[in-house]
Formats: structure tokens, C-alpha cells, sequence
């Protein structure tokens, strides 16, 4: 049978309130009508598709009689069984490539499989997962997930932004592949990153999955063994720079505001230092965007910090902090640190940077070292004679507070963690780096190594540790916690510009969400099967400062943010299709 474009009329098309498919006036009273394929056609559109869960009636009306077996089966009972498949697979990858099947297939229902089981499915399609796909890229990648800009598309940047099937974009992620999570220099392979996290913006923050678009930006790549591999996807060339790069860089921002207007996220991820800072510097008094890595992670961590402080006591001023890793997430969460000590304490952030101290592959970040410090490590070089390593770092500054950004495994030795359990009845520890195989150490060793007293939390997850007959939980201190909703708050205030504050609010609403349950535990962070209404916290308290600052456009703000925030999440349970 030919498959004809037939009109589908939604019920209840009032849920998702914001974006392509905004419910006009007249669409709150009646149903809306979309224009999709039916039959054949409609099994093979994924935003549309619900198999099995298609109704006699819904089969009978859309031509698609015989084209699937006789049952029904409800959302639920097919997100039982999809997840009693996917549990059968032992390897993380067979586990992440049924998720990107699930949702070329069907969008609805990966989502919603996504929200109800994220602590289980987290891991599977974000990190660490995410890192071996993408290292694996060349060989999974399927179907488009999202849009390639490479060199061979300069000029005509603007061209292929219309290419993509989508026209309402509200938030862009893109990278373009320099540093993927620890694992260095993935080129185009990259992809997975945007892909993964705009995956979390939708099941986490709420940001309908339409509105959503990955994009890698391919200038080459200086990994040697994918320029050497038959079958990378990528451009065959070294990396472009300087001039080359930034054109092409500027080109694809002016195409971005052009085509999408300037309420459009972009968020900045996993670049390379060298490029990142000045990108931000450079767009963020022109465009709404934020870096992840630099601001998204300084804001999820500052949070954890401030839900730690109920368990040591004390002030954040009060605390020393030691880094191991200067780069975007080191020195971005060193100044959100400073930043919230200097408005706690009114002291200048000159002097409340002085208690954060931080190394680099060189050792500490000291004042002799300054003039040949990259300009995001100055503000971090303080009067401090020369040391060459961690271990002795740790002796000479006693931090309160060990933050691991180095994308280096195992550089929290037995030595380093003993000896921050040597001065401190509580040492906070943070193991930022990702994957699992970079972080800087595992709940086990932090556990084992501070005698079950440090407060622990890392980027990728670990698995609760039982230590002397007691039962650990280390948290998860990853950005996943913040974007989401960060965005949210973005989105639905119509803001136009990212500012400190906004992250700062961000964190605060994040460490609100920490109860005293959660303390009892040792968590610093709640877990994430409540991410949604957290998420509705942090983006009401973004767009409540997005208010305040005079940079939303979506007048009049509404009364309540946190339920107007939930009103506009989308929600992937099936329509029913007249
Ligand atoms: N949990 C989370 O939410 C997030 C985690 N991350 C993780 O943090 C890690 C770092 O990311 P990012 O800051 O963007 O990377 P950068 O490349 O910007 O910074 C890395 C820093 O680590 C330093 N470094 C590298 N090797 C060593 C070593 N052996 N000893 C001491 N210092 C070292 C580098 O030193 P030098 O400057 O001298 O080269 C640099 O200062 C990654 O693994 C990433 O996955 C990042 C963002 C969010
Ligand atoms: C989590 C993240 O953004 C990173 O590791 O780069
Ligand atoms: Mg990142």
C-alpha cells in the first residue's frame, strides 16, 4: 500500500508549551493538526512512531492495518521490555548503540525510557559510555544525528544550517572535537558529545527534543591514528589555526544568529583550552552562550561544595582549595569560587583567590612561574615558592578541598589521599575527570585510603563501596547536573545573554535541592531521578535572574517560575492520534 501525507490530529496539544509547536490560543481549544506521513511511512518516522502502542482505532485510521502484529502494548509495558533487553547486554557499547537505535526509531519512547530509568541509563548514553562511542564513532555512526561544518563548507555555512530538517532550534551544543571529555583529540568523532548532551537537555532539562541541535565543527584533527585510520569520518588534515580557524568559527556564529535569531543557546563544549576561553570571551557579549566545561562545571561544583559545607561546618572562606589541573574546569570553578567567597565575605576576588591554589603539568601555579603562565592561569599565580608535584603540593598548602581537573587517571595516590586525611577529619575530594579511565582516583581508593572519611564525589559514576561493614554512596559532580536546566531557564525567560550571575543562581538552586536526607547519606549532590524537578529549580532561578538583569524577552515574567518552568518541560508520553 503507497503511504499518503495525512493530516494527524493531537490530542492535548497543550504540553509543550514553548517552541516550534507552541500552542496558539486557538490550538488550546482545539486540537492542533500536524501533517505527518501515516502507514508505512509513519512506523519509519520516529517523532511520530509508537509501534505497538498504536490502538485498533489510531491503525484502522492510519493505514496501518497489517503492517504490525495484532497486539497493543502500552508505553510501559514496552519500556519494561526494552529495558529487560537492553539489561541483557553485557558490554556498555552493545548497551549505548540500542539507545541510539531506540531513537531512530522511536523519540518518544527513548525518552521516556531515559526518564524513568536515568540513574541506570545515565551512564549508558553520557559518560562514560559516551567517550568510547565516541571513540568508536566512525564505525557505529549510522544515520546523521546531527550537523557537520568542516573547512569544505566555508562560505556556505549559513546553507547548510538550512539543511537541517528542523527550523525552531533553541539550543545548539558544538565542539569541535579538540578535548573530548580526557580522551584528547577525537576530531570529528566528537559528535557524540553534542548528541549526548542534547539527549540530557531534553530527558533532564525538558528542552523538546526538535528544538534541540548537535553540531561538530571539523578543522582536521592532530590524532594520528585517526588520520592514519581508512575508516575516520573526519577531515584528513592537521588541525587549522590561528586566522583559518577563527574565520570559519566566526562565519558559523553570524550563520547561527542569522538563521535563528539571537534567542538561540549555544553551548560551547569540549574545545581545547587554547581556543576555548577566547571563544567565550569573544561571543559572549554577542550571543546567548556559555561554556560548559568552563562555567557549567564551576556552578555544579561550587554547588557541591556549599552542600558540604553541612556536613564540615565552617564558610567557604574558611576552606584552602588545591586543583590538580589549571585548565577550563580548574580555573573556572577556582573563579566561581572566588566569586561567591568575595560576595559571602564583600573581601575583593583578589583576596578570596589567594586561598585556592592550583598545579598544572609543571607543578604549582606560582607568581616566579607568571610570565610564562597562559593568561587564564595569571590570576592563580601567588606568591608560593616552587613545587614540582601533587604529593608535595598537598604537605606544603593543607587544602580542606582536593579538586581533580586534569583528565589524568590515578594521579589521587594512596599518598595524596592519606595525607589529605592526615589534616582534615573530613577531606572534601572531587575526581572531576572523565571517563571512569581518567579519573583522578575511584570511590573505592578515596574511601579506603581517608579511612571512610572523605566526602567524595567524582565526574563519571562509581558504584556504592562497602568499607569495614559500612555502605558509601559517592556522588556524581558532573555539569549534567546544571545545562539542562540552565537552558531551561534560558529558553523559556527568551534571555539573550549569559551572565556570572545566572550560573551562580544556577548553582544555588542546585545546592537548595540537597537535603538533609541526602547528608545523612554523605551525598553533596541529590540523585539524579529527580533531575526534572531539580532542573525546574535551577532554570526558575536562571530566569529569575535573567529577569532581574534586564536581558529576558519573554514579558511579562510569569508569576511562579518553578511551575511555569515544569509547565513548558516536554513530555514524551504518547499522544493519541485522531
Ligand atoms: N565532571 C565534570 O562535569 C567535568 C569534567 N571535566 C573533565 O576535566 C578534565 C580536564 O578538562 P579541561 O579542564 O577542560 O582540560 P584542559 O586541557 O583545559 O586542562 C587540563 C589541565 O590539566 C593539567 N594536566 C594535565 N596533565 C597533568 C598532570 N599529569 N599533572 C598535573 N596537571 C596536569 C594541564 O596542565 P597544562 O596546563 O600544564 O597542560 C591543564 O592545566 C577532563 O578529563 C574532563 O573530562 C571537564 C568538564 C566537566
Ligand atoms: C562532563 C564534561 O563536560 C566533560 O567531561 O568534558
Ligand atoms: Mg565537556
Amino acid at each position: 500500500m503507497e503511504s499518503t501525507l495525512k493530516d494527524i490530529t493531537v490530542a492535548g496539544g497543550v504540553e509543550d508549551m514553548y517552541g516550534e509547536d507552541r500552542a496558539t490560543e486557538d490550538q488550546l481549544v482545539t486540537p492542533w493538526t500536524i501533517s505527518v506521513a501515516s502507514g508505512y511511512s509513519l512506523l519509519r518516522d520516529p517523532h511520530h512512531n509508537k509501534g505497538l502502542a498504536f490502538t485498533d482505532k489510531e491503525r484502522d485510521a492510519h493505514y496501518l492495518r497489517g503492517l504490525l502484529p495484532p497486539v497493543t502494548m502500552s508505553q510501559k509495558l514496552q519500556e519494561k521490555k526494552l529495558m529487560d533487553n537492553i539489561r541483557q547486554y553485557q558490554v556498555p557499547l552493545q548497551k549505548y548503540m540500542a539507545m541510539m537505535d531506540l531513537e531512530e526509531r522511536n523519540e518518544r519512547l527513548f525518552y521516556q525510557l531515559l526518564i524513568d530509568n536515568v540513574e541506570e541509563l545515565l551512564p549508558v548514553v553520557y559518560t562514560p559510555t559516551v567517550g568510547e562511542a565516541c571513540q568508536k564513532y566512525g564505525s557505529i555512526f549510522k544515520r546523521p544525528q546531527g550537523l557537520y561544518i568542516s573547512l569544505k563548507e566555508k562560505g556556505k555555512i549559513l546553507e547548510v544550517l538550512k539543511n537541517w530538517p528542523e527550523k525552531s532550534i533553541q539550543v545548539i551544543v558544538v565542539t569541535d572535537g579538540e578535548r573530548i571529555l580526557g580522551l584528547g583529540d577525537l576530531g570529528c568523532q566528537g559528535m557524540g558529545i553534542p548528541v549526548g548532551k542534547l539527549a540530557l537537555y531534553t530527558a533532564l532539562g525538558g528542552v523538546r527534543p526538535s528544538s534541540c541541535l548537535p553540531i561538530t565543527i571539523d578543522v582536521g584533527t592532530n590524532n594520528e591514528q585517526l588520520l592514519k585510520d581508512e575508516f575516520y569520518i573526519g577531515l584528513r588534515q592537521r588541525r587549522a589555526t590561528g586566522k583559518e580557524y577563527y574565520d570559519l568559527l566566526h562565519e558559523f556564529m553570524t550563520a547561527v544568529k542569522q538563521n535563528y535569531g539571537e534567542k538561540v543557546l549555544i553551548q560551547f563544549e569540549d574545545f581545547a583550552n587554547h581556543n576555548a576561553f577566547e571563544l567565550l570571551a569573544k561571543y559572549s557579549t554577542t550571543h546567548l552562550v556559555f561554556n560548559d566545561d568552563i562555567q557549567g562545571t564551576a556552578a555544579v561544583v561550587l554547588a557541591g561544595l556549599v552542600a558540604a559545607l553541612k556536613l564540615l561546618g565552617g564558610s567557604l572562606a574558611e576552606q584552602t582549595f588545591l586543583f590538580l589541573g589549571a585548565g577550563e574546569a580548574g580555573t573556572g570553578i577556582a573563579e566561581l569560587i572566588a566569586l561567591e567567597m568575595s560576595k559571602q565575605s564583600k573581601a575583593p576576588l583578589e583576596e578570596t583567590r589567594k586561598k585556592i591554589f592550583l598545579v598544572d603539568s609543571k607543578g604549582l601555579i606560582v607568581s616566579s612561574r607568571k610570565d610564562s603562565l597562559q593568561h587564564f592561569k595569571k590570576p592563580w599565580a601567588h606568591e608560593h615558592e616552587p613545587v614540582k608535584d601533587l604529593l608535595n603540593a598537598v604537605k606544603a598548602i593543607k587544602p580542606t578541598v582536593l579538586i581533580g581537573s586534569s583528565g589524568v587517571g590515578q594521579t589521587f595516590t594512596k599518598e595524596v589521599i592519606e595525607a589529605m586525611a592526615s589534616f582534615n577529619e573530613k577531606p572534601v575530594i572531587l575526581a572531576l575527570s572523565n571517563p571512569t579511565s581518567q579519573s583522578e582516583c575511584t570511590a573505592e581508593e578515596a574511601y579506603t585510603w581517608s579511612q571512610g572519611r572523605a566526602i567524595f564525589a567524582s565526574g563519571s559514576p562509581f558504584d556504592p563501596v562497602e568499607y569495614k561493614g559500612k555502605v558509601y554512596l559517592p556522588g556524581q559532580a558532573n555539569n549534567a547536573y546544571i545545562f539542562p536546566g540552565l537552558g531551561l531557564g534560558l529558553v523559556i525567560s527568551g534571555a539573550i545573554r549569559v551572565h556570572n550571575a545566572m550560573l551562580l543562581a544556577a548553582s544555588e538552586a542546585l545546592a537548595g535541592q540537597v537535603s538533609k536526607e541526602h547528608f545523612d547519606k554523605g551525598l553533596i549532590y541529590p540523585p539524579f531521578s529527580n533531575i526534572r524537578k531539580i532542573s525546574a529549580h535551577i532554570a526558575a532561578n536562571v530566569a529569575a535572574k535573567a529577569y532581574e538583569l534586564g536581558v529576558a524577552t519573554h514579558l511579562p515574567q510569569p508569576e511562579n517560575l518553578v511551575k511555569y518552568a515544569e509547565s513548558c518541560m516536554y513530555n514524551p508520553n504518547y499522544r493519541t492520534y485522531r
